[in-house]
């Protein structure tokens, strides 16, 4: 049966995420079957609280589900522990945070190259500069994120997610604290990860231009897959979450 599994570098079956117990419950997942190919880009949209932090984080191995399984290209990671875990996510996974978890003591170009230092190896000094200057950022290589502001915070993050040439990139919220041109900058990298490197997209967002640089936009709602566009544009992605929104609102 792997080797059907083997053309999606994520997939997800059944995934399940409980919290608390009794009549305080919340299912943030309630049974998600979604399988993402190779060199695909995916936006996850859904209005607040439909799981889709929940959803990256149990993907990622942040979060255990509490049922169902998570395979990365073909092999189920879903009861590793927590070392093999960890040290997946450092060769394979690429992860840009909502909240930057960027190191204060560290330059910009050190937080850019710590994924090679935590798997011991020397950073690429060349490839991190040329991150860098992707992201608009050539000239604070030497700043600590003190001194950086929101958006360029989360330019660090991104180009620190991208260093290590990671099979998946997952991005929850990657361009919600920047102005819009530096948005389409961060959008068309992701992009280009894709297109250039066959790397593979997963990125949370509320916004519809940002879903339009993806090839399929899915869906959640109360932790559940409600829909997904083909090839979105912004004005079909905006109708259709429009349209989510009215029945959250009926119900
Ligand atoms: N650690 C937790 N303990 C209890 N409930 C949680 C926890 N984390 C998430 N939840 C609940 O799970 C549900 C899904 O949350 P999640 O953060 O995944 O939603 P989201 O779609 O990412 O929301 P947003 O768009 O507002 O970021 C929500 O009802 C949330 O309150």
């Amino acid at each position: 049966m792997a080797a059907l599994t083997t053309t999606f570098a994520l997939e997800t079956q059944d995934l399940t995420r409980t919290f608390g117990e009794g009549a305080g419950t919340v299912q943030a997942l309630a049974g998600v079957d979604l399988a993402f190919p190779r060199g695909s880009f995916t936006a996850v949209m859904g209005p607040s609280g439909s799981g889709k932090s929940t959803f990256l984080s149990c993907v990622a191995g942040i979060d255990r589900p509490s049922a169902g399984r998570v395979l990365l290209a073909g092999t189920d990671v879903t009861s590793w522990d927590e070392d093999r875990l960890a040290r997946l996510r450092r060769r394979r996974i690429g992860f840009v945070f909502q909240d930057f978890q960027l190191m204060p003591y560290l330059t910009a170009e050190q937080n850019v190259g710590l994924p090679w230092r935590l798997s011991g190896r020397r950073p690429d000094r060349a490839r991190v500069r040329g991150l860098l200057d992707r992201v608009g950022l050539a000239d604070r290589a030497h700043h600590l994120p003190a001194r950086l502001s929101g958006g360029q915070r989360q330019r660090v993050a991104i180009a620190r997610a991208l260093v290590a040439e990671p099979d998946v990139i997952l991005a929850d919220e990657p361009t919600g604290a920047l102005d819009s041109a530096t948005a389409r900058g961060v959008l068309a990298l992701l992009r280009a990860c894709v297109d250039e490197l066959g790397q593979t997209v997963v990125m949370v967002t509320h916004d519809p231009v940002a879903a339009a640089y993806a090839d399929t936009v899915v869906f959640l709602v109360d932790g559940r897959v409600a829909g997904r566009i083909e090839a979105p544009t912004v004005d079909a992605v905006a109708a259709r979450q429009a349209h989510l929104d009215e029945q959250a609102v009926s119900r």
